[in-house]
């Protein structure tokens, strides 16, 4: 697991450290981190730097200052010359480091332009240095242009081929493109409690994926139901059954109009046509094609009255946004799931706005559930207040009935019993893993992707469990 923590948490350990070690130290240590990296990565001995206002200015400078005593050549454009970091700016001055008023020529760029204290798009000053580079970027702290607590752009930012950052990672790490994150140790650790968010890594999702033991039968493991599609839309209970068939062993139930549909394609799931005969399941998927009509919302509340947790999805989050009542049917203690795209967030409860991971939080407070908002960076909020973020290198997965396959796998691990949370970041970081091995490049259909699970469950387990 990655931690990350928000600006303001930062800051607060900062100043305690700051408290106990001399001036400047924490800032040299930065720079020096900052210019480890740069000269790993600069292709030659030219180096330009980017240089602002504050501390993350003075990072640059005194990388400069360090670059300069390896013997590389570095140039400097001050973007508020009075105010650029007076130490700095003298250190790297004395060590031969030279002000000009546009980089040329330069193999490399160090962008110090804003950190921690970025907010709103890039200012046109700073803006118009940018648009004009052509080299490859290493971003101090984060790219400037990127809101570091919601990695937010609006305009002109920084696209970093690297961020060397300090202390800790900020959330921005997770929900933007930051290029290759390298984390330089400035002593903060000590004084950080635990994070605002969380990113699984392969291996936690490995160690946490429900597989059968030796006394396991079928229903040991968790029943899924799925409560999905309809005449209209088969093809969506055909992807969410197919999900929850391929991600845990065990037993997978269908109950729906597309009950011939998911038996042609999936000769192992147990078909019905009606909600009401189903059997008895552990955890049900509702949602992905089913309607909004009466027969839809009826089939919703007699899932949220089963007192088995829930995976709301789709046409389920829709009829929850336009009769709020249908809540009413939901034991308290059973968990939901809901797993809305931004369209169907704002019919729930209103614009998505820009803190991604505020909005999810809000919602999963507003309805006691664990809410994963879609997207290229998915933040996924529980309702005691964790956050888990699992950001797409690619945006393959970014095709029809590629949600329909999510709401399985969540729904296939909240049967196993993974607590929802965890269930739902698990199922993120597998379907985000399938869509990239399926795609390889090249455009796929969420078959492809439904197609590729196996492979990316296997590439999440650890190697020593056969
Ligand atoms: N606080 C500390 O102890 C440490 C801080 N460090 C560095 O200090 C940075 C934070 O420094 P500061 O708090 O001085 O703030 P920044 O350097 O992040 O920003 C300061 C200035 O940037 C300008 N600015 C703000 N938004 C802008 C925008 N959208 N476009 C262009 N310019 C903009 C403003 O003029 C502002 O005064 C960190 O990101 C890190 O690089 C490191 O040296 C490690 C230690
Ligand atoms: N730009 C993107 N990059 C990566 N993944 C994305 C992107 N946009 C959407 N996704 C993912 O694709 C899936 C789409 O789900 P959804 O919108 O419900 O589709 P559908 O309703 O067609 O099944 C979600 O898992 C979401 O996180
Ligand atoms: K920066």
């Amino acid at each position: 697991m990655r931690g990350l923590w928000t600006t303001a948490r930062v800051r607060a350990a900062e100043d305690r450290v700051l408290a106990r070690v001399p001036a400047g130290s924490l800032m040299r240590r930065a720079a020096f981190g900052v210019a480890t990296v740069a000269l790993e990565v600069s292709a030659g001995r030219r180096i330009g730097l980017l240089v602002g206002a504050g501390n993350n200015g003075g990072d640059a400078l005194w990388a400069g200052y360090y670059l300069r005593r390896r013997g590389v050549a570095v140039s400097a454009v001050l973007l508020d010359p009075p105010r650029a970091h007076a130490e700095g700016l003298a250190a790297f001055r004395k060590a031969g480091g030279r002000v000009v008023d546009r980089l040329t020529d330069v193999d490399l760029v160090i962008d110090g332009i804003v950190g921690l204290s970025g907010r709103g798009p890039l200012r046109p000053d700073a803006a118009e240095h940018v648009a004009h580079l052509d080299a490859p970027v290493l971003a101090v702290d984060s790219p400037s242009g990127l809101d570091p607590d919601t990695g937010a752009v609006h305009g002109p930012a920084v696209h970093a081929a690297v961020t060397v950052t300090f202390g800790c990672l900020k959330p921005v790490h997770a929900l933007a493109d930051c290029g290759d994150v390298r984390l330089v140790d400035i002593g903060l650790t000590p004084e950080l409690a635990g994070p605002d968010l969380v990113e699984l890594e392969v291996s936690d999702v490995g160690a946490a994926w429900p597989v059968p033991g030796p006394t396991d039968d079928k229903y040991t493991q968790g029943v899924t139901g799925v409560a999905a599609g309809s005449a209209t839309y088969p093809g969506a209970a055909v992807l969410a059954t197919g999900a929850a068939l391929l991600a845990t062993s065990g037993m997978v139930r269908y109950a729906g109009a597309a009950a011939e549909d998911v038996r042609a394609r999936w000769p192992e799931a147990i078909c019905t046509g009606s909600i009401t005969d189903a059997g008895r399941v552990q955890a049900w998927v509702a949602g992905p094609g089913l309607g909004t009509g009466l027969g839809a919302e009826e089939v919703l509340r007699t899932v949220l009255d089963a007192g088995v947790p829930v995976c709301a999805d789709a046409d389920a989050i829709t009829m929850l946004a336009n009769n709020p009542d249908l809540w009413d049917a939901r034991d308290p203690d059973t968990p939901v799931v809901l797993t809305p795209h931004d369209r169907e967030y704002e019919r729930l409860v209103g614009e998505v706005g820009d803190d991604r991971v505020a909005a999810a939080k809000r919602a999963a407070d507003r309805f006691d559930a664990v809410v994963l908002l879609k997207g290229h960076a998915t933040v996924i909020a529980a309702p005691d207040g964790r956050v888990l973020v699992n950001r797409a290198r690619t945006s393959w997965a970014s095709t029809a009935g590629s949600g329909d396959v999510l709401s399985g796998l969540i729904g296939s691990l909240l049967a196993a019993g993974l607590d929802p949370l965890l269930a739902a970041g698990c199922a993120a970081k597998v379907h985000v893993l399938a869509a990239e091995l399926a795609a390889d490049g090249a455009p796929i259909p969420a078959s492809a992707l439904l197609n590729a699970i196996p492979d990316a469950i296997r590439a999440v387990r650890p190697l020593t469990v056969p």
